[in-house]
C-alpha cells in the first residue's frame, strides 16, 4: 500500500533551535493517523510544513508521491488537504447551513458576475454546492440543527461544524488540529463517533493532539514526538506501552499510571 501522504526527513530550525528534527511518516489512504506529543513538542510545526504555513529546512514532503515541500498553504488546500483550526472560527450571524456552505468558496467556479445575474450555469452549480452541504450535515448528524446559528451551539457541535466546513470540499485528507481540546466526556465520545464518520466518507484523517485520550479510540496509527524527533509509532496498544512515550508524558515517575 503506498502513502497518500509521507514525510522523509523533515526538519525545520527556529533561529539555531531545531524545532523539528529528521522526522519520517507515512500516512496511509484511508485510515486515521494521530501525530501526538507533549506540549512543545513540534506537534504545530509539523503540522504547519504540511499544510504550507512555514517551509521546512531538510527533508521532503510527499502527497502521492510528489514532494509538495515549500508549496503555498493554497496550493496545498487545491491539492486535496484541508485543516480544521484548534480556535473555532466559525461565522457569527450565519447558520450552520450556511457556515459548511461556505466552506465551498475554494470549489466555487463562477465568476462574480455570473452570480449577479443568476446564469444558469450559476444556479447549477449553487444548487450542487447546497445538495453537497445537506450531505455533509447529514453524515455528521447536524442536519437538525442546519438552521441554528452556528456560534449558539454547544461546544462540542461547534466543533463538528467546522469539521463539516472542511469536508464539504471533498478533500482526501482532513488535518484536525486538537479536535478534542476543550471538550467534556461527552462530546469527546461524540468526536470519536464523528472521526469514524470521516474515514467512512473516504477521507483520510490526521489528528495532531495533545491528548492521548481520543487518539486511542479511534486511530490505526500514531506517530509520538518529543522535543521535535520521532520516539514511537504504531497501533494504540504498542504506543501506550511504549517506554519512551510513558516517559515523554509522565517523566520518570515509575508510581504514576500511564495515560489511559
Ligand atoms: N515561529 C516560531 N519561532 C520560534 N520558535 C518556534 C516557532 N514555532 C514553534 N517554535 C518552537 O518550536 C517548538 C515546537 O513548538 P510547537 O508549537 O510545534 O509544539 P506543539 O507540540 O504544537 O506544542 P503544544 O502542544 O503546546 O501546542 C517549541 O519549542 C516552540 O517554542
Amino acid at each position: 500500500m503506498s502513502a497518500l501522504l509521507e514525510l522523509r526527513g523533515v526538519g525545520i530550525s527556529f533561529g539555531g533551535m531545531r524545532a523539528v528534527d529528521d522526522l519520517s511518516l507515512a500516512i496511509e489512504e484511508g485510515h486515521i493517523a494521530a501525530l501526538i506529543g507533549p506540549n512543545g513538542a513540534g506537534k504545530t510545526t509539523v503540522f504547519n510544513m504540511i499544510t504550507g504555513v512555514c517551509r521546512p529546512t531538510n527533508g521532503e514532503i510527499l502527497w502521492q508521491g510528489r514532494n509538495i515541500a515549500g508549496a503555498a498553504p493554497h496550493q496545498i488546500a487545491a491539492l486535496g488537504i484541508r485543516r480544521t483550526f484548534q480556535t473555532i472560527r466559525l461565522f457569527p450571524g450565519m447558520s450552520v447551513f450556511d457556515n459548511v456552505r461556505a466552506g465551498c468558496h475554494l470549489r466555487a467556479r463562477q465568476r462574480w458576475w455570473q452570480g449577479l445575474l443568476g446564469l444558469p450555469a450559476q444556479r447549477r452549480e449553487e444548487a450542487a454546492l447546497a445538495e453537497r452541504t445537506h450531505e455533509v450535515l447529514r453524515r455528521l448528524d447536524l442536519d437538525g440543527a442546519a438552521d441554528e446559528m452556528a456560534v449558539s451551539l454547544p461546544y462540542g457541535l461547534q466543533r463538528r461544524v467546522e469539521m463539516a466546513r472542511a469536508l464539504v470540499v471533498q478533500p482526501k485528507l482532513v488535518i484536525l488540529d486538537e479536535p478534542a481540546a476543550g471538550l467534556n466526556d461527552a462530546e469527546s465520545a461524540e468526536l470519536s463517533q464523528t472521526i469514524f464518520a470521516i474515514r467512512d466518507s473516504g477521507v483520510t484523517v490526521l489528528l495532531v493532539e495533545h491528548d492521548m485520550n481520543v487518539v486511542m479510540n479511534v486511530t490505526d496509527h500514531i506517530v509520538v514526538i518529543n522535543f521535535g524527533r520521532k520516539i514511537a509509532e504504531g497501533n494504540a496498544a504498542a504506543v501506550r506501552d511504549d517506554p519512551a512515550v510513558i516517559e515523554a508524558y509522565l517523566g520518570r515517575d515509575d508510581d504514576e499510571e500511564p495515560v489511559a
